[in-house]
């Protein structure tokens, strides 16, 4: 099959819809119900610009006479991963990049996982040749089923809150956390939750541990890896409070489109097939299964493009408004825009350096570099609120005051016209911008975006603990204690006078 087409994806959607509930309901059709429908028709989309003429070549690649998604791509060369990395921008770009978990990101995901397949043949659960429990052999075919079919995946890694001082044998319940509960013919029996999963509306969904579990044998039924049909039997989502209000694309320019869902994820003892189990009871290779495999690298350089474009949106917008009220001549005015380009450019140049130190990894996949790409997942974050903050200082009152395009059409349509119309723009054009910068900054699908940004690549503080862990700091206080011995020398002749 290979490449699919946006009409291909809704209607496999259509056919096989994942168990969602919002506001008390099921969802039989997310592709028409008024939650689901604009971001199921946004992803549709998305499928289909791998088909324009244009943009085909870049955003696919061929393989034995077939095409594939370019996220699907092994990169072999820095060539292919700055091939890749261009696909993820041009994708990024197509929702200014407030898609979180547009497809690309999990196919990166499964790339790596896929090629780098004896990494969960080494689980003490796998068995080699076994045709359904050998789970190399089962990650390698599932990377091959999923870009075969250019499945949308969605993921879901952490337990649910309750209480995180306890582990998860700990809870009132040890099925609160994700757990398996039985082994039989078929499978494995999991029951229990998964706290949150963006992009519910998808065909299959990944599940890893992301806490790190501790060694003993209570706690080795949480470690476990798998896929799912997101409509499989006992498994449902729980979705939030939608943000897509059925408003006019001209009034939610981004919310009417890009609602991508978070849900909840409820295992209802579900049976998980033998053929899609990848690990199980391994709490080490659990742990590091998306450091073994460079599966963390590869969705880090996704995200890393994924932030430039975001940037970038940013950064237009911002001039945009200083143009329209024609504020660009005021110092701190310029400043707050350059503050913007300052972390575009850094968030460029992590780019270019994770491609410029790229190696092959032990599969022969070219890996980005982890350095700036550990740099570029633990910065944004810590530096995205003020791109929020920045709009709103620069846009004022007239990101509050934006009468909607009902309202331009209403009794007042002709004093809208005239009082709210900007130095450099209509009042039709300029509101259209603001009504963006406030989606991008302030309504309830901005509000998201600020909260996502913290929290996307898991918990800020655990990834500085992270970082501080593997980052080589060795040579460098090397270098501080050298200097110091050369210097005390010189140092003692000095000292007397
Ligand atoms: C909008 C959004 C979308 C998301 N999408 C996905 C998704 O698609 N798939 C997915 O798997 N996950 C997703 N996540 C979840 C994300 O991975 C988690 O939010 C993140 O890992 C933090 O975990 P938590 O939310 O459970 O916070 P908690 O672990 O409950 O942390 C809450 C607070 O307690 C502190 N804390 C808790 N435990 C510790 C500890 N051991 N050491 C130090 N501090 C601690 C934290 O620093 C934080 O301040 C999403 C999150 C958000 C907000």
């Amino acid at each position: 099959m290979g490449a699919i087409t946006g009409q291909e994806f809704l209607d496999r959607l259509r056919q096989n819809p994942p168990t969602l509930y919002i506001d008390g309901q099921r969802v039989t059709d997310p592709t028409t119900h008024p939650a689901t429908r604009n971001m199921a028709h946004s992803l549709a989309g998305l499928y289909d610009l791998q088909h324009q003429p244009e943009l085909r070549d870049l955003l696919t690649f061929e393989e034995n006479g077939q095409r594939y998604a370019t996220s699907f791509m092994v990169p072999r060369t820095k060539e292919d991963l700055a091939k890749i990395g261009e696909a993820h921008r041009v994708r990024a770009n197509y929702a200014l990049g407030f898609l979180g978990r547009a497809p690309d990101y999990m196919n990166a995901n499964v790339m790596a996982a896929g090629v780098g397949a004896d990494y969960f043949g080494a689980c003490s659960a796998s068995v080699k040749g076994d045709p359904r429990r050998d789970f190399a052999a089962n990650m390698r075919r599932y990377f091959e089923f999923v870009r075969e079919n250019d499945l949308c995946l969605t993921h879901a890694l952490t337990n649910p809150q309750v209480n995180r001082a306890k582990q998860a044998s700990e809870m009132p319940d040890p099925y609160i956390a994700l757990g398996v509960v039985e082994e039989t013919e078929e499978g494995v029996i999991v029951r229990g939750a998964r706290m949150m999963a963006t992009l519910p509306i998808a065909d299959e969904i990944l599940v890893f541990p992301s806490t790190v579990l501790k060694e003993n044998a209570d706690k080795s039924k949480y470690a476990m890896g798998f896929a799912l049909p997101c409509n499989a039997p006992g498994l449902s989502f729980q979705c939030r409070e939608p943000f897509d209000l059925g408003r006019d694309p001209e009034d939610h320019p981004l919310g009417s489109r890009f609602d991508e869902q978070d849900a909840f994820v409820i295992f209802d003892d579900v049976l998980v097939p033998w053929e899609r189990v990848f690990l199980l009871y391994d709490v080490e290779l659990a742990n590091k299964a998306y450091a073994g495999t460079d599966a963390v690298l590869h969705m880090a350089y996704q995200v890393v493009n994924l932030k430039v474009a975001k940037t970038e949106a940013f950064l237009g917008t911002a001039q945009a408004i200083v143009n329209a009220i024609g504020s660009g001549q005021f110092q701190h005015v310029q400043s707050k825009v350059a503050e913007i380009i300052v972390t575009l450019e850094i968030m460029k140049a992590l780019e270019v350096a994770a491609v410029a130190g790229a190696q092959p990894n032990g599969y022969g996949v070219m890996t980005p570099a982890r350095g700036p790409l550990d740099a570029a997942r633990n910065y944004y974050p810590a530096v995205y609120a003020r791109l929020p903050e920045l709009l709103q200082l620069l846009g004022a009152s007239g990101i509050i005051m934006m009468p909607s395009k009902a309202d331009r059409e209403g009794p007042l349509g002709p004093q809208i016209q005239k009082y709210l119309q900007a130095g450099a723009a209509s009042a039709d054009e300029r509101l259209k911008l603001f009504r963006l910068a406030w989606d991008m900054s302030m309504s309830s699908f901005g509000g998201r975006q600020s909260l996502y940004e913290k929290f996307f690549f898991g918990d800020p503080v655990r990834m500085h603990s992270a970082l501080y862990e593997v980052y080589n700091k060795q040579p460098y206080v090397e270098r501080i204690q050298a200097f110091l011995n050369q210097a005390g020398a010189p140092q003692a002749v000095a000292a007397d006078d």
